[in-house]
């Protein structure tokens, strides 16, 4: 089939083609119920149920197809859009809006040097030798705190004005810079934080916090269909969020319980065949969901059940 002639009427949707974004994204598909068959091989993938084209490209480059406007939306880094912006800065016509946070991906781009060696503080590598994937907000990082150091202040005993700080670029496995003598300092992705402890590393400083976000360009071809997607993006993560928890109380102790358990907008509440009892409905965040069963139980209620939501549409 030729793909190029069937995506004209199409909205771009850009998608990391692998690393550690992919398979939340192919997930978060799946959930929005959007139907498409990759053939092998191929970046592109027609949309069977909606007027989408899929396009699989790298995560950090689709800030720019999407920030040209040569694709409408797509899902990638927090990072990558900052990297991208650090060197191309938006406009009223180019760079990206970011729609949501998809609270996935989460991680920290750090400056990390070795852990044994004499590098405490970031102002220490000025003049020397960092190395990233990410030069563009390394150049920037550094340019900052090369300014902040251009009144002759010493660090560590050495004057630091009108150094420079020498960023270099490597594609992957960054961590091993510094133990192969390419660099006294590293800017890299932390998440658990194994490899850097694993690599003798430690972070002395944050450049930026990241997660997943969905983004689209400034003037997308069919704002209606981004709502959608959004909408249903939305409801997929809500269901991810939060579970559905019901539980039977004493209407004496109702004021109690419903305050542990407020709901999106209120719990909701029946009365129950017997006298003096209700049942209430509420949605709990997951990561607060035992500490929510624990002090509902201590304040009466009964019959805690807890069911997982499949999907959602709620108000924000
Ligand atoms: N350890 C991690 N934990 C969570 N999110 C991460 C982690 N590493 C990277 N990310 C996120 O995923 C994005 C893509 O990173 P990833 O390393 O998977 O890219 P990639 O496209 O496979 O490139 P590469 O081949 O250079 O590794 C990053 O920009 C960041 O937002
Ligand atoms: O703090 P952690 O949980 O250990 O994760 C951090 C690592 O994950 C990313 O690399 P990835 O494994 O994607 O491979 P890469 O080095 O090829 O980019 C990142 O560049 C770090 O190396």
């Amino acid at each position: 089939m030729d793909l190029v002639n069937h995506l004209n009427d199409r909205l771009l949707f850009a998608v990391p083609k692998k690393g550690r974004l992919h398979q939340a994204c192919l997930d978060l598909l799946t959930g929005s119920d959007i139907q498409f068959h990759r053939h092998n091989r191929l970046d592109i993938a027609l949309v069977k149920n909606l007027p989408i084209a899929l396009v699989f490209l790298p995560a950090a480059d689709i800030p720019t197809f999407v920030g040209e406007g040569r694709v409408d939306l797509g899902i990638t880094g927090r990072d990558q859009v900052r990297e991208h912006e650090a060197v191309v800065p938006p406009s009223d016509t180019t760079g990206v809006d970011e729609i949501m946070d998809l609270e996935f991906g989460r991680c920290k781009l750090q400056v990390q040097v070795p852990e044994k060696g004499d590098i405490t503080r970031p102002e220490e590598l000025i003049g020397k030798n960092v190395v990233t994937s990410f030069t563009n907000l390394s150049q920037a990082y550094f340019r900052e705190l090369e300014l902040v150091h251009t009144d002759k202040t010493l660090v560590n005993g050495n004057a630091k004005a009108g150094l420079r700080t020498h960023i270099k670029y490597v594609g992957g496995s960054v961590e091993a810079a510094c133990a192969l003598g390419v660099a006294d300092g590293i800017v890299d992705l932390v998440e658990s934080g194994e490899t850097m402890r694993a690599a003798g590393l430690m972070a002395i400083s944050t450049v930026v916090e990241s997660t997943a976000v969905l983004i689209k360009s400034k003037h997308p071809s069919n704002p209606q269909l981004i709502d959608l997607i959004a909408s249903r993006i939305r409801g997929v993560i809500t269901a991810q969020k939060y579970v559905l928890c019901t539980y039977n109380v004493h209407r004496d102790k109702l004021d109690q319980a419903t305050k542990i358990t407020p709901g999106k907008r209120a719990p909701t509440i029946n009365s129950l065949e017997e006298p003096g009892w209700v049942a209430v409905q509420s949605m709990v965040e997951k990561k607060k969901l035992a500490e929510t069963m624990d002090t509902l139980e201590s304040v009466g209620a009964q019959d805690i059940l807890v069911t997982k939501l499949e999907n959602t549409r709620t108000t924000a």
